[in-house]
């Protein structure tokens, strides 16, 4: 069977760690320094369930300037991570604008998503209380996990998630488009009605 590829694309607020995440997911590694991305894209090859695909990850801008490319990759991502820092209020409001946004341009409400809580490690500090983020997941319809970068703490988990809400959309998609092709009513396969035998049928014994 043909390799999948599929372009997943990590969103939220600057400073959240969208990089680091990417980083320890792609490569392995921990980036202890800050440097705000423009616009990264990496690839990996993961097996999901039995299934071989490939990852286009995008781990775009957190900061308001480089808004402008949003849009873009809205349109070709196929599942998106919705990042914010769980020491930081502002950046957990902020993803419901972003995932508004995304309903908006690719005219669907189930597109696959992630709601993640990273730097976990920073409990001290926390200023969004675990049940409030279930409460959003919740409403929103889509899972939660609490991540750190830093220990690489359920890093591989919400990226699997997300690719397997990505391969099912992507076969529900695929049956939509292609009619079954075993004969009877299911299927399309064949255009016109099997003729009557005139044939006895046979009994094995
Ligand atoms: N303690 C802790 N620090 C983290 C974690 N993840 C990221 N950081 C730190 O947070 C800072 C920002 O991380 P980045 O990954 O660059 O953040 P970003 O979301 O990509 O930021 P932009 O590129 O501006 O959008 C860095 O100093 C990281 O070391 C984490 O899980 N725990």
């Amino acid at each position: 069977m043909s390799q999948r590829e599929y372009h997943i694309v990590v969103l939220g607020s600057g400073g959240v760690g969208k990089s680091c995440l990417t980083a320890q997911f792609v490569q392995n590694v921990w980036i202890e320094s800050y440097d705000p991305t423009i616009e990264d894209s990496y690839r990996k090859a993961i097996d999901v369930d039995g299934r071989h695909v490939m990852l286009e990850i995008l781990d775009t801008a957190g900061t308001e300037q480089f808004t402008a490319m949003r849009e873009l990759y809205m349109k070709t991502g196929q599942g998106f991570l919705l990042v914010f820092s769980i020491t930081s209020q502002s950046s957990f409001y902020e993803l419901a604008e972003l995932r508004e946004q995304i309903r908006r341009i690719k005219e669907d409400d189930n597109v696959p998503m992630v709601l993640i809580g990273n730097k976990s490690d920073l409990e001290d500090d926390r200023a969004i209380p675990r049940p409030r983020a279930f409460a959003i997941s919740r409403e929103w319809n889509i899972p939660y996990f609490e991540t750190s970068a830093r220990r690489r703490a359920n890093v591989d988990e919400a990226f699997v998630d997300l690719c397997r809400q990505i391969i099912m959309k992507d076969q529900a998609n695929r049956r939509r488009v292609q009619p079954d092709p075993r004969p009877g009513p299911r299927g399309g396969g064949r255009k016109h009605p099997r003729k009557h035998r005139s044939r006895p049928k046979c009994t094995i014994l």
